[in-house]
């Protein structure tokens, strides 16, 4: 399965970078910059209306190649001129080929709010996040238990990070909320067999927590999509290959939000 050759290759990655930065090391770095701005994701999406967390994502698993020309950070900085809320950017190398470096430049550049979108096995990927300037970072209920869920956002919670905890069903809706997830992701993407539904949203929507902030997540490419998960009652929605494809990223964006943004 898919999800769990990522995981088993994330584990890898991170033994190989622990020789290089040890657990210590950047937990010590990343705790010293816990004082940093706190939880400003959370903050975008309270505001009434409907939030753009725009991905910049260079491929992955299920579409192979997304963009051949990859100018990374001008993507990111178009994204916060078109008006988008948060940036999603992929960290995983070996199958969305995404690199930690493209995270830290677009911290650097943009004001907005930055997901470090990857496969969070192991606390030290949450530290890391912070020093790279994240302000999000992903937690997947599928590779992990309510426990460590619960203690990954108590990390994030010291760091003054944001968790968006990704669910896919039911169970794992179950599993955010005994976690005490404050941001839920539905995936309408099925990551064991890339199937992609956008009723998944909408249907599991009612199952959240009233006080938790929802963010619909993959295979959003129209207005008619955006307009269904606003009538949900959806915070954000997470688009990235149908932004990514685009030539023209602002105007694609308006056309989502319905002409305007
Ligand atoms: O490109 P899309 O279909 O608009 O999807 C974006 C985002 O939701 C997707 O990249 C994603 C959602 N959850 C993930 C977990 C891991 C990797 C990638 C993802």
């Amino acid at each position: 399965m898919i999800l769990e050759q990522i995981a088993a290759d994330t584990r890898l990655r991170l033994i190989e970078e622990k020789k290089l930065v040890s657990p210590e090391e950047m937990k010590e770095k990343a705790l010293a910059l816990a004082a940093d701005e706190t939880f400003p994701f959370e903050k975008m999406l309270k505001e009434p209306g409907i939030h753009y967390i725009c991905e910049v994502k260079k491929a992955s698993p299920s579409k192979g190649l997304i963009a051949e020309d990859f100018p990374y950070l001008q993507i990111a900085k178009e994204y916060e001129a078109a008006g988008a809320d948060a940036i999603s950017c992929l960290t995983e190398p070996k199958y969305f080929l995404g690199k930690k470096e493209y995270l830290k430049a677009i911290t650097d550049e943009v004001s907005i709010p930055v997901l470090r979108k990857d496969f969070t096995v192991d606390e030290y990927q949450i530290y890391e996040a912070k020093t790279l300037g994240a302000g999000v970072v992903l937690l997947i209920c599928a590779l992990l238990d309510t426990e460590t869920i619960r203690s990954y956002i108590e990390i994030c919670d010291r760091l003054g990070l944001s968790a968006l905890v990704e669910v896919h069903d039911e169970n794992e809706m179950d599993s955010a909320i005994k976690a005490g997830a404050r941001v839920i992701g539905v995936n309408n993407r099925n990551l064991k067999d890339f199937t992609v539904d956008i009723s998944n949203s909408t249907r599991l929507r009612s199952l959240a927590p009233e006080n938790a902030l929802f963010v619909a997540e993959s295979g959003i490419k129209t207005a008619e999509d955006i307009q269904v998960l606003k009538d949900a009652g959806v915070n954000g929605v997470l688009i990235g290959e149908t932004l990514m494809r685009s030539p023209e990223k602002a105007a694609m964006l308006a056309a989502l939000n319905g002409g305007a943004l």
